[in-house]
């Protein structure tokens, strides 16, 4: 997208410009002094404008604008300051609930801290982490929320069951997504013992649930204030 020029009165040209921080987009404006004639009611200026202002600002021997070329690109981000008052579903496993309780209560005080209110949370419990996708599909069709969270916690047996629950509740919790139109975040966690589980439910690795509430709330403002 190009450069978003706006043209006020006595020929002041800005140009928006934006730089990213992490859980924001800030747009910093830069005023630049313009030597053409402005049109009165000009905005917004069409591309071949924008062009040609650019280029009477920054006139190049070769006739390229590299201002332009920098300015143009938007960077858009989703952010956690505006999480407040979305709304979310949270998705939890009953199986391992030793280690997806702690997920839990890591993600519901993440939504807390980012002033999400308890009354715009929905926890919705299933027997296990296959099961979730199909309950995240339904609550993300519901229209009721803005992200669905999904946690759960699948620790490796002596079969190969562990690996048909884990790419069904991946493949499962993406295709929720798509399907629904709503962001499905996947805080399933997919671990060889569970001294691994532990250790990513509030242990040395820190709480895959928490980072899951983050990851939702990115994009569910993501989607609401920036995608629609
Ligand atoms: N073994 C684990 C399961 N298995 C249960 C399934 O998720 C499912 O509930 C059952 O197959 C009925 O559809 N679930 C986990 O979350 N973690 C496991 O380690
Ligand atoms: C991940 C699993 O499904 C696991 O609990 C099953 O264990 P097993 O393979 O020993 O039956």
């Amino acid at each position: 997208m190009a450069a978003s020029f706006t043209a006020p009165a006595q020929g002041l040209v800005h140009c928006r410009n934006p730089t990213l921080g992490f859980s924001d987009s800030i747009f910093n404006r830069t005023q630049l002094q313009f030597q053409g004639p402005v049109p009165a009611k000009s905005h917004p200026l069409s591309f071949s404008y924008q062009l040609k202002l650019a280029n009477d600002v920054f006139p190049r021997k070769d006739h390229r604008c590299s201002f332009v070329q920098t300015a143009a690109v938007r960077h858009i981000v989703g952010s956690l300051a505006k999480a407040g008052g979305l709304r979310f579903a949270v998705v939890v496993g009953r199986f391992n609930e030793i280690v997806t309780r702690p997920m839990l209560e890591g993600a519901l005080s993440t939504f807390k801290s980012y002033s999400v209110q308890d009354e715009d949370i929905d926890v919705v419990w299933v027997p296990g982490s296959f099961d979730i996708p199909v309950v995240a599909e339904r609550l993300g069709r519901s229209g009721k929320y803005h992200a669905v969270l999904c946690i759960g916690a699948v620790i490796r047996g002596d079969t190969s069951h562990y690996d048909a629950v884990v790419s069904s509740s991946a493949s499962g919790v993406l295709s929720a997504g798509l399907k629904s139109g709503i962001p499905c975040v996947f805080s399933v966690l997919t671990c060889d013992n569970l001294d691994q589980a532990f250790n990513r439910a509030g242990g040395k690795h820190g709480n895959k649930g928490s980072e899951g509430a983050l990851t939702a709330m990115e994009l569910a403002s993501l989607f609401e204030y920036n995608l629609k």
